[in-house]
């Protein structure tokens, strides 16, 4: 059995195709292991579906499912597509709801489901959080620079709201965003929808326009914007490898 390896702005992902439907933890755990397994933040299974092009399975590193990852529909739309699974335009369905994406070369566009806002007043740490859902829960807190990300207030703020935390930043007309995730259980080089859920809350308060370049702790930039009521997220996919595996595990 061949698994793809999927680089989406700093997210990486193991994705591949079955027609078979079954929790899938164990594996996930498995094949994102870092040192034993392929390596990767998350796990992504796509499905036939007789609505949408696919339906996915989407888990993290640790097992747990995630009812959304930004950068994990990018690369599940790339892979789709390059496989003749769904045509460069498609829809596909995710715990969150359905996903609408493009793909144009190795540059790809998913729009997410609507945001919304879950608390806007939280205090911790010497600073206001706003809890935002843009398909998974992100907690969000403007600060003057990005710098230093304390993983220590991240992680207990992550414990007790189960959410995924992320500072942000404007810096020279980029909005920059660090990000500790939920189910890595630990910064990543960048998530989609926390990039997302930065930017929502940094145009509701005017900070941001309805367009934006934005750049996770990767280095990779972005494009975001506002659509109606959702957001889109526009950028980079690489497929980097294919793995083969010794078992099949269907
Ligand atoms: N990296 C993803 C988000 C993945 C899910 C998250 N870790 C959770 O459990 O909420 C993204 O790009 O959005």
């Amino acid at each position: 059995m061949t698994v793809a390896k999927y680089s989406a702005s700093g997210n990486d992902f193991v994705i591949f195709h079955t027609f078979v439907k079954k929790e899938r933890n164990g594996l996930a755990q498995t094949l994102c292991h870092r040192q034993e397994g392929v390596g990767a933040d998350g796990l992504i299974v796509l499905l036939p579906h007789e609505r949408y092009d696919f339906e996915w399975q989407f888990y993290n590193a640790d097992g747990s499912v995630a009812a959304m990852c930004g950068n994990g529909s990018r690369a599940a739309a790339h892979y789709a597509f390059s496989r003749g699974l769904a045509p460069n335009r498609m829809r596909f369905l995710t715990g969150a709801g359905v996903i609408e994406a493009e793909v144009d070369g190795s540059i790809v566009t998913s729009e997410l489901t609507p945001p919304q806002i879950i608390d806007k007043n939280i205090e911790a740490f010497e600073k206001t959080w706003w809890l935002v859902d843009t398909g998974v829960p992100h907690l969000v807190a403007f600060v003057d620079k990005v710098d230093s990300f304390d993983l220590r207030e991240a992680r207990e703020l992550r414990r007790q709201y189960d959410a995924n935390v992320n500072i942000a930043a404007i810096e020279g007309g980029l909005l920059r965003v660090r990000t500790y995730e939920r189910g890595v259980e630990n910064e990543t080089l960048a998530c989609g929808t926390g990039m997302a859920a930065c930017f929502y809350r940094g145009n509701q308060e005017g900070k941001v326009g309805d367009c934006i370049a934005v750049m996770p702790a990767s280095g990779e930039r972005l494009e975001l914007a506002k659509k109606g009521d959702t957001l889109t997220l526009k950028g980079e996919v690489r497929h980097t490898f294919d793995a083969m595996m010794e078992r099949d595990f269907d």
